[in-house]
């Protein structure tokens, strides 16, 4: 059945209250049937072709993930060119410090980016960002010591962090279901494409007089445009329901649900907005805030099927983390030195590259083959990758050059182990918001990116004394066991959410982690997507 705005208004309107009942504590209750029946009604204007408006939207808030890729890249360029512009030639002390000052900045932004959201909204926590980042940038821009550097690395990083959770969320609020999962990955190639374009631009000024500070400074320029752009965009209509802005919403869902050339009826949002409501209602609005963050912080570990949705996400951003992707990222200029290469930071950039163009893969097949599927068919080939790698190492003789066979083979196992990395986990994670619901999603998305900013500065401050300590195969061999327990952990508590609406998600968590049910919904949701396309097509033939 194709489902427009014509069909929909045929449809008798419903009383929603109704169909999804109400519990005792007031709070509505996922309800299974009332769901299977609205979705057998056809009344789901998540099944419309979104308004190009949404694409708009998302290139607009992936700006975020742009600034968090080039915040993160240029540091591994702005390092071997500081030189001794900061008062001293750096120690590698030092650089370990400049580095993780952004992770530790990211850790705490990233713990309080969900609380600010559900206060000030999704749109002026953006911005607030954006000054974040303007303000770090500028403060290392100009930086003439070691610690007003590490300060401006550590504002920056409350930036990297809140703009890691917000962005995310503000697409999978504002995104149609069947298109989520894919707007989502735009804005992890956007954060690719920022780490490709902070290593191109570092290389080219690395032979530069003071060329590092450009490179920094060169970050404002994106903040600034999205900071002032941001303000006449809209919040999201999940967020202006909970505030109880239901005009306003009413409005936005107009726009980014109204198919191309076309209005939607006034009934069809009225609808949409009604089951937003049901959904994110906040049961207490004459809370204080205090009181407001205790109760969600006993819902999200108390309520087991938040509980659940919490493990999940948590667990994905580890996985993403533990399995040491970054310190390639960080220091693959330094791996590749030591295995013999002559450019070791145009080899570096081959990673980057590879990591940029794979996420571009998933970007087209996240919603057709599945999240669940996509990372359980990648994350064991990031380990067979691994172990690969460590085998090379350990019979890479210790004054190997880059045409030693197994320099090669370190090379070709390294781009593999991106591969994969960069079409699976290196972006489903960050799907986060789509588990929690609307009561707990800003806490819960907070403590999932927390969780990925803290493997994140494991791994960086590790990595190395790893290296030395366990010699290159067995930190690589480590990382390949990380990577199996993570597909363990997939395999048994990931449902697939594709194709679901978000609050339908909440459902297949409620009562187990109900894998089985996931793949029935997600599979009858795709199927009656894909009815609807045909007949679309059938339409348009007759
Ligand atoms: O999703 C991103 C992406 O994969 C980046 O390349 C990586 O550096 C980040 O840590 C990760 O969160």
């Amino acid at each position: 059945m194709v489902v427009d705005n014509k069909t929909a208004s045929k449809q008798a309107p419903v009383e929603l209250e109704q169909v999804y009942g109400q519990s005792s504590d007031n709070t509505y209750e996922y309800n299974p049937e009332a769901i299977a029946r609205e979705i057998a009604n056809g009344v789901d204007i998540e099944d419309g072709a979104p308004n190009p408006f949404v694409f708009l939207l998302t290139i607009l808030v992936s700006f975020s993930g742009f600034l968090f890729g080039y915040d993160t890249g240029y540091v591994s360029g702005a390092l071997v060119s500081i030189g001794s512009d900061l008062g001293r030639v750096l120690t590698s002390a030092d650089k370990e410090l400049i580095t993780s000052a952004t992770s530790v900045g990211a850790l705490l932004g990233g713990i309080i980016a969900g609380t600010l959201a559900d206060v000030l909204g999704r749109k002026w926590v953006t911005i607030f960002a954006n000054t974040l980042f303007v303000v770090g940038a500028g403060l290392q821009t100009g930086a003439h010591t070691i610690w007003t550097m590490i300060g401006g690395r550590f504002v920056m990083g409350w930036g990297v962090g809140i703009a890691s959770l917000i962005a995310p969320l503000y697409i999978s609020e504002m995104a149609p279901s069947r298109f989520r999962g894919r707007l989502v990955v735009l804005n992890v190639l956007a954060i690719t494409g920022g780490q490709v374009i902070a290593y191109a631009i570092g290389a080219g000024l690395s032979n530069f007089q003071n060329g590092w500070r450009v490179l920094v400074g060169l970050g404002i320029v994106p903040a600034v445009a999205q900071m002032i752009m941001f303000i006449y965009m809209p919040e999201t209509p999940r967020y202006l329901v909970r505030t109880g802005q239901i005009e306003r919403a009413r409005h936005v869902v107009r726009w980014i649900y109204s198919p191309r050339k076309s209005a939607l009826e006034e009934e069809v949002v009225i609808r949409k907005v009604k089951l937003l409501q049901i959904y994110n209602n906040d049961q207490h609005p004459e809370w204080s805030s205090y009181r407001r963050v205790k109760y969600t912080l006993r819902q999200l570990y108390f309520v087991p099927g938040h509980f659940r949705a919490l493990v999940v996400a948590c667990g994905l951003q580890g996985i993403q983390q533990l399995c040491g992707f970054n310190s390639l990222m960080y220091f693959s200029a330094t791996i590749f030195q030591v295995v013999g290469f002559n450019q070791p930071t145009a080899v570096s950039l081959i990673v980057s590259g590879t990591n940029m163009a794979f996420t571009i893969l998933a970007f087209v097949f996240i919603d057709i083959i599945g999240r669940r599927r996509i990372l359980l068919c990648t994350v064991w080939g990031m380990s067979a990758s691994l172990v690969l790698n460590a085998i090379a190492f350990h019979f890479l003789p210790a004054d190997a050059t880059q045409s030693n066979p197994w320099a090669i083979v370190i090379l070709v196992a390294m781009m593999l182990y991106v591969a994969f990395y960069a079409a699976g986990i290196g972006n489903v994670p960050w799907q986060q918001s789509e588990l929690f619901p609307m009561q707990v999603r800003g806490l819960g998305t907070s403590m999932a990116t927390a969780t990925n900013w803290a493997g994140n500065l494991i791994i960086g401050s590790t990595f190395l004394t790893m290296m030395d300590r366990i010699t290159p195969s067995g930190t690589f061999g480590f990382y390949a066991g990380l990577c199996l327990l993570g597909e363990l952990f997939i395999y048994f508590f990931y449902p697939e959410t594709s194709y679901l609406a978000l609050e339908d998600i909440q459902g297949v968590l409620k009562d187990k982690f109900d894998i089985k049910k996931s793949n029935q919904m997600s599979r009858e949701a795709k199927k009656k997507h894909l009815a609807s396309i045909r007949g679309v097509t059938e339409e348009s033939a007759a």
